[in-house]
């Protein structure tokens, strides 16, 4: 099918965009374009933007069958404006948010625009807060599974659910209008006065699940396939669970449940982290197992099981 080619943003303001045209960017964008909204993908290279405007965005299911394609307004994030109460879905990495990019991104969202963060692990929220400030910072935890097959297809590895902060500083009509929105685009969305829960509970599933299944080169599903690797996993998992209960997680058993049942229920997903390795790129774990390091020692406790799997992710290239 061929889509037609629509006009480069050149001076086009767009009211609602994507920034990454990586797995979640184009699930978010396809997703949200499919169901009406006029929604732009930014991406990092020209390239993307062009082959997603002339062949639009493919998107498929679990199985890979495809589901369907996509018409798409996409625009290198060098050329991207927007609209002064814009929203703009953020779903880069936080490697990628580099100072430069912050910068960047100080220049394209004007005062009152909105930012949607989409990213695990943590530290990005404070990142942003300090170099976007007068922007409304709104967080989104998600539990959704999208794996980029090349530039212009999407596989939705996994249905989830996505959270939003309802934040006092954040206006309630812009959370009402981005919840709407993505409903509308069939996802299913909460927002949440108890966030910092969802987050906490979050970077624990990520901090025992990803480095491990990066480190083993293994699927999510076969990390509980061994008694060796359940045992690894429990001692990773209890030193996480108890850095991370100083900041109110609670339920030491329940906790431990829902980090196997998110192994099982995407037991056939490769974890973000292993992604990574396996494409050679720069990984998350700084922001997430480094994080907990950096949490123990505030509590002064040593965290040796989240050092030495930080220490090994990164010592794989
Ligand atoms: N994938 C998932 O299922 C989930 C992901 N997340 C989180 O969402 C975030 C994004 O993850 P994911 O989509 O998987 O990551 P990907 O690596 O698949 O995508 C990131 C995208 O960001 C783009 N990018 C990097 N730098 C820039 C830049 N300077 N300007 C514009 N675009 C840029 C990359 O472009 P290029 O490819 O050209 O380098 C890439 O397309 C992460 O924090 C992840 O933890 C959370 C839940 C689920
Ligand atoms: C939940 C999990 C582990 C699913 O793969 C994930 O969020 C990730 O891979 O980053």
């Amino acid at each position: 099918m061929v889509i037609k080619n629509e006009r480069r943003n050149g001076g086009k303001m767009d009211k609602v965009a994507v920034l990454g045209g990586g797995s979640l960017g184009l699930l978010l964008g396809g997703k949200l374009r499919a169901s009406g909204c006029d929604c732009a993908i930014w991406t990092r290279t020209r390239g993307q933007a062009d082959l997603l405007n002339a062949k639009g965005l493919t998107l498929e299911d679990q199985t890979g069958a495809i589901v369907s394609r996509i018409a798409i307004r996409a625009s290198a994030f060098e050329k991207a404006r927007l609209s002064e109460t814009g929203v703009v879905f953020l779903a880069v990495k936080q490697t990628a948010l580099t100072a430069e990019m912050l910068r960047k991104l100080s220049g394209v969202i004007p005062v009152g625009g909105a930012v949607v963060l989409f990213q695990n692990g943590i530290g990005h929220r404070e990142l942003l807060k300090e170099a976007l400030p007068d922007r409304q910072l709104v967080t989104a935890i998600t539990t959704e599974g999208a794996l980029r097959v090349d530039e212009t297809t999407v596989r939705h590895t996994g249905s989830g659910e996505i959270r939003i902060g309802e934040e006092e500083q954040v206006d309630k009509r812009l959370l009402t209008f981005i919840e709407r929105m993505l409903k509308q685009a069939g996802f299913s969305v909460f927002l949440s006065k108890q966030l910092e829960d969802a987050i906490l509970r979050k970077l624990l599933v990520n901090a025992v699940i990803n480095p491990l299944t990066a480190i083993l080169r293994i699927r999510n599903g076969e990390l509980i396939e061994t008694t060796f690797r359940m045992n690894v996993m429990k001692s990773l998992f209890r030193e996480t669970f108890d850095i991370l209960s100083a900041y109110g997680l609670k339920d030491e058993p329940a906790s431990w449940d829902a980090v196997v049942r998110v192994c099982s229920a995407t037991r056939l997903n490769e974890s973000s982290m292993l992604q990574d390795v396996i494409a050679r790129k720069p990984t998350e774990v700084d922001f997430i197992n480094g994080a907990i390091c950096r949490m123990a020692a505030e509590q002064g406790k040593e965290a040796p099981w989240n050092t030495a799997v930080t220490a090994l992710v990164k010592a794989i290239h």
